[in-house]
C-alpha cells in the first residue's frame, strides 16, 4: 500500500489476526486493507468466513489477538471507547430496543449527546421519515413489532446520530426486496453526499453489486480479495460463495 493511501484511509487494517476467545482456533488470519472516507463496503464470504467478527473488531466487541486497527490513521486502542463507539456505529444481527417504545429507542442516542428535547423529537420524526417508519410505529415495543420491523428502527437509530463509520450486519435480511433496495440506495446517498463510511455485510449479492465501492470477500477468515467494486466480476463472485457453502455442507453431512 503506499504511503497517500495509508495517510487518507478511514478505517485501516495491518495485519489482523482474532483467535476465538476460549482456545486456540483463528477466526481471522493476517488482515490487512484500507478503506477510504466515503466508502461503501460489501463484506462478503460464505456462513462462518469471519464478517461479524471482522465488524465487531471495528468498534471493539472484539480485540485483535496480533496486529492493529486505525481510524483516520489512529491506533483504535488509543482511543477511549465511549468515543469510539459515537464515530462507529454498529447495527448487529439482533438489535433490541431495550423494552423502550420505538420513539424512545430512536431518541435515546441523542438524549445522551445532550440535545433538547425539540431537537430530539425533530430529528427522530426526521429519520423516521426518511427510513420509511409509519407513525403508528412510534408508540409500540419490541413485542409489537416484527423482526424486519425492528431491523428498520435500529438503522435508524444509528443513522440518526450521524457516525463517521457505519457498520451493519446482514441488515436486509428480514426486508423485502423493495425496501431492501430503497435502504442500500439511502446508505449509499449518505456515504457519497455525507462521506459516511459503511461497511457492510450481506449475503444478497445482486443487491450489493450495485451499490458497493468495495468488496471485501473472506474465506475461512482469510482475505481473498480486496477490489474496487467495478473491478469485480460479480456472477463469477456468487458462484464461489455457493460453491464454498455447498462444500462445507457437505463436509458436514458426510
Ligand atoms: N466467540 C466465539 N467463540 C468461538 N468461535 C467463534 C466465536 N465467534 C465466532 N466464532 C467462529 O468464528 C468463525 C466466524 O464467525 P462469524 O460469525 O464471524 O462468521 P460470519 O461470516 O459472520 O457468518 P454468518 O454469515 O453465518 O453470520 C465461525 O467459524 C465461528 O464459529
Amino acid at each position: 500500500m503506499n504511503k497517500s493511501a495509508e495517510k487518507s484511509a478511514e478505517v485501516r487494517f495491518e495485519r489482523v489476526s482474532l483467535r476465538a476467545p476460549a482456545g486456540i482456533a483463528t477466526v481471522l488470519a493476517d488482515l490487512s486493507f484500507a478503506i477510504a472516507p466515503g466508502g461503501f463496503v460489501a463484506l462478503v464470504g460464505p456462513s462462518g468466513a469471519g464478517k461479524t467478527s471482522l465488524l465487531r473488531l471495528i468498534n471493539r466487541l472484539a480485540e485483535p489477538s496480533a496486529g492493529r486497527i486505525y481510524l483516520e490513521g489512529k491506533d483504535l486502542k488509543q482511543l477511549p471507547v465511549v468515543e469510539l463507539r459515537r464515530r462507529v456505529a454498529l447495527v448487529n444481527q439482533e438489535s433490541k430496543l431495550l423494552n423502550m417504545t420505538v420513539q424512545h429507542s430512536l431518541g435515546y442516542p441523542l438524549r445522551l449527546r445532550g440535545l433538547s428535547a425539540s431537537q430530539i423529537e425533530t430529528t427522530v420524526l426526521d429519520w423516521a421519515d426518511r427510513l420509511k417508519i409509519p407513525a403508528d410505529w412510534l408508540a409500540r415495543t419490541e413485542v409489537e413489532l416484527s423482526v424486519g420491523q425492528q431491523q428498520r428502527v435500529a438503522i435508524a437509530r444509528s443513522l440518526l446520530t450521524q457516525p463517521q463509520v457505519l457498520l451493519l450486519d446482514e441488515p436486509t435480511s428480514a426486508q423485502d426486496l423493495g425496501y431492501s433496495e430503497f435502504l442500500l440506495s439511502l446508505l449509499a446517498t449518505q456515504a457519497q453526499n455525507q462521506r459516511l463510511t459503511v461497511i457492510m455485510a450481506n449475503h444478497q449479492l445482486d443487491l450489493v453489486e450495485r451499490y458497493a465501492t468495495q468488496l471485501l470477500h473472506l474465506h475461512q477468515g482469510r482475505l481473498v480479495n480486496n477490489s474496487p467494486a467495478h473491478q469485480v466480476n460479480w456472477s463469477a463472485l456468487r458462484e464461489q460463495i455457493i460453491d464454498a457453502e455447498q462444500r462445507e455442507q457437505a463436509d458436514w453431512d458426510d
